[in-house]
């Protein structure tokens, strides 16, 4: 069997879906992306195809290898995410010519199911408290919200004062009948940090997400030290070599690749038993499409130390497009009381209704993250 073509489609909301095809017919899907920067990757997928077309797909370790090493240049986010995507493609076909879900090819099941969670609050945390009610009814009991809007390097206790008033409030109404992780989503600098934390320590969010930005990944094992809220991170790390020095520093409890920026499926199972061997739990990051979900559930029905997955059903980025709105056998990915069963259909076992693919590609939008501003008009993290 030999690779013969690829093809990628920039769709609503703000994903990238990738097709390769092979001269015996089989077809797999990936999902190589960086939201805000589709275009990108869409460019350097089409860089990497000289090391495929006419290559045997099922050598996906070699093709992993000669795409991340061949072109001397390595990792970060654009070229890590064009690998990730192949990669899925690649795990995809492998599964559909052996006629089996890629997990049975990994060693099998570890788990009966896979527990979900949901985004509440949008950019500007707000209205949390009815969206939790909302999706509590569709059986949820976890959720993730930003901790904070913008927030300057140095900014005031009232600022401090309504991040921890919209946790109170949270614990108020639910108490423990729900857990909710708190993504600092990088918009928190090292100076504000420590005072967010302890302030919103005696909430016991379930983790707090990002609590300064991967550059600074330093300050983990510090802010780990006076905090008993797991630390979360990984969505802006994109190999096991940079996840390596964030294990062997300390202070993560949760490590959140992204199957869509991390190389995929080949990297993060390698990521995600790296973690195993620290007691880092895994969760993977998926603000993203079906095929992006699909390898995330791959990963973490076959790694011990999986213990959420985030998925972008009704996320506030989904302006245009849902989750499942290009998926055939949208009955596979159904979250019951809050958890997801492993997906049945060979390959990742998403079935794409390429259609429905090529037609919202006809008017891709080129989705943006707003740029955000302080009061003194400098750039604010988002
Ligand atoms: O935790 C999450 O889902 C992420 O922080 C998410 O909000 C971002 O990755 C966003 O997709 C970037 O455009
Ligand atoms: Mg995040």
């Amino acid at each position: 069997m030999k690779i013969i073509k690829l093809t990628t489609y920039r769709v609503p909301p703000r994903w990238m879906l990738l097709k390769i095809e092979t001269d015996e017919g089989v077809v797999g899907w990936g999902e190589p992306v960086i939201e805000g920067r589709a275009r990108t990757v869409e460019t350097a997928v089409q860089e990497m195809e000289p090391y495929l077309i006419g290559q045997d797909p099922s050598r996906i370790n070699d093709l992993w290898q000669t795409m991340y090493r061949a072109g001397f240049y390595r990792g970060g986010a654009i070229l890590m995410s064009a690998i990730a995507g192949i990669d899925q493609a690649l795990w995809d076909i492998k599964g559909k010519v052996l006629g089996k879900p890629v997990y049975e090819l990994l060693g099998g099941l570890v788990r009966d199911r896979m527990k979900m969670y949901s985004w509440v609050g949008g950019d500007r945390p707000s209205d949390i408290i009815e969206q939790i009610r909302t999706l509590q009814k569709g059986g949820f009991n976890t959720f993730k919200m930003n901790g904070t809007e913008e927030l300057g390097m140095l900014d005031t206790s009232a600022k401090v004062d309504e991040a921890v008033r919209r946790v109170a409030e949270i614990r108020e109404a639910f108490g423990t009948t729900i857990e909710f992780g708190l993504d600092f989503h990088g918009r928190v600098a090292a100076p504000m940090a420590k005072t967010l934390l302890r302030e919103l320590e005696q909430f016991r969010p379930l983790f707090v997400e990002e609590p300064v930005l991967a550059e600074q990944a330093e300050y983990y094992p510090r802010l780990a030290e006076m905090t008993s809220i797991p630390l979360a991170a990984g969505e802006r790390m994109y190999s096991r070599f940079e996840f390596k020095n964030v294990f062997a520093a300390g202070g993560l409890s949760i490590v959140q690749p992204d199957l869509s920026h991390a190389g995929g499926i080949t990297e993060c199972l390698k990521i995600a038993s790296m973690a195993e061997a620290y007691d880092i739990t895994l969760a993977p990051h998926c603000p993203l499409g079906p095929v992006a979900l699909a390898a995330c559930l791959t990963v973490d029905f076959v790694s011990y130390n999986a213990v959420l997955q985030e998925q972008s059903m009704g996320i506030h980025y989904n302006k245009g497009g849902e989750l499942l709105d290009y998926v055939v056998n949208k009955e596979d990915f159904k979250i019951v009381d809050g958890y997801c069963n492993p997906l049945p259909k060979p390959g990742l076992g998403v079935v794409v209704d390429e259609e429905r693919v090529i037609e919202a590609s006809k008017n891709a939008p080129d989705w943006r993250n707003p740029v955000w501003r302080h009061e003194d008009g400098s750039v604010a993290e988002w």
